[in-house]
């Protein structure tokens, strides 16, 4: 249903100098940048976006960016060659919608990791071109009666995807229901590097973060950050911009209202437990902005928070 409703979309599509290709469930998908030799088969449908500025991949499982190629450059996006594409599983690799609560749920840590919107197929509800031929996508996600049996607030998402020269991500949650709603969320990105050992992040100097990997202890950024083992720190309320740099290569990730900030990579002994990771770990790094922890918000009957998240490489 969620194909003919595309399909239907896209016939009406007025484009000027730009393509959406439907990749139906079950076609053989190849991903993009470094792996193009791995073809996989996708349990459901992909979009592939080509503009006079950029190609991008979108699955609409997750409405997950796995790829975004700005003309002339590398891509921005890790996807991991060992990423399965099945129905109701996380994709490693992309941006993953994690909503809408982020990592383990604190009030009911049986509840999936990550939220419910990942793993699940939203719809896409519109497409539009601005002047500049920027390609806007925005694909809408509302939970299912299990969902809403394990958390009881009814809600709707909507992710407008924008592929110009960079890439921007609004992510809009309005509270549907009667009660208060707790909310929180990250757009979690996997950004390709090609030297990990090498990698620094600017923007996070001197600011305090909480070590997932010492039970939430707090600490302060005051040396370089290296990942030399695994690293999940979590920046309250950082904002602003940061950088990655990677040899000469910039990456840039700015927004607003997505101010936590955390940093993951699983280093070797942990990668070597997943299964979709193994060796691959030290292609990324995951620099994921959203509101969770100390920013974790509270929508109030029929309230919405919005977040925006620009991505960018020199
Ligand atoms: O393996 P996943 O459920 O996709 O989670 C991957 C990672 O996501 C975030 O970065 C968390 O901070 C990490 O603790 C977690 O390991």
């Amino acid at each position: 249903m969620v194909t003919d409703d595309l399909a239907s979309s896209l016939d009406v599509l007025e484009l000027k100098n730009a393509h959406i290709y439907l990749k139906a469930a079950n076609a053989v998908f190849t991903p993009a940048h470094g792996f193009s030799a791995v073809s996989t088969s996708v349990d459901f449908p992909v979009l592939e976006c080509v503009t006079s500025k950029c190609r991008a991949v979108i699955s609409l499982q997750g409405a997950q960016v796995l790829s975004f190629i700005p003309n002339g450059k590398q891509d921005l996006l890790w996807l991991s060659p060992l990423a399965t594409f099945k129905t109701g599983d996380a994709i490693r690799g992309g941006i993953p919608q994690c909503l809408p609560w982020f990592g383990v749920n604190r009030r009911q840590p049986e509840l999936p990791k990550h939220g419910v919107a990942r793993t699940q197929m939203w719809t896409l509800g519109d497409v539009s071109q601005d002047a500049d031929e920027t390609l806007n996508l925005r694909f809408v996600f509302s939970p299912n009666d299990d969902d809403l049996e394990a958390f009881p607030y009814p809600f709707t998402a909507q992710l407008e995807v924008s592929m110009g020269s960079e890439l921007g991500l609004t992510l809009r949650i309005k509270n549907e229901g009667g009660d208060a709603m707790p909310l929180s969320f990250a757009m979690h990105s996997y950004f390709a590097v090609s030297e990990l050992d090498a990698v620094r992040i600017e923007g996070i100097a001197g600011r305090e973060y909480l070590d997932n990997c010492q039970g939430l202890a707090r600490f302060v950024q005051d040396q370089e950050l290296q990942f030399d083992a695994e690293i999940d720190r979590v920046y309250e309320a950082l904002g602003a911009c940061q950088q990655i740099h990677d040899g000469s290569r910039k990456i840039k990730i700015d927004g607003e209202a997505c101010d936590t900030v955390v940093i993951w990579n699983p280093g070797q002994t942990l990668a070597a437990g997943l299964a979709d990771v193994g060796p691959y770990f030290r292609g990324y790094v995951c620099l994921e902005r959203g509101m969770a922890f100390g920013d974790e918000l509270e929508l109030a009957a029929g309230e919405a928070a919005q977040a925006t998240m620009r991505l960018s490489s020199n």
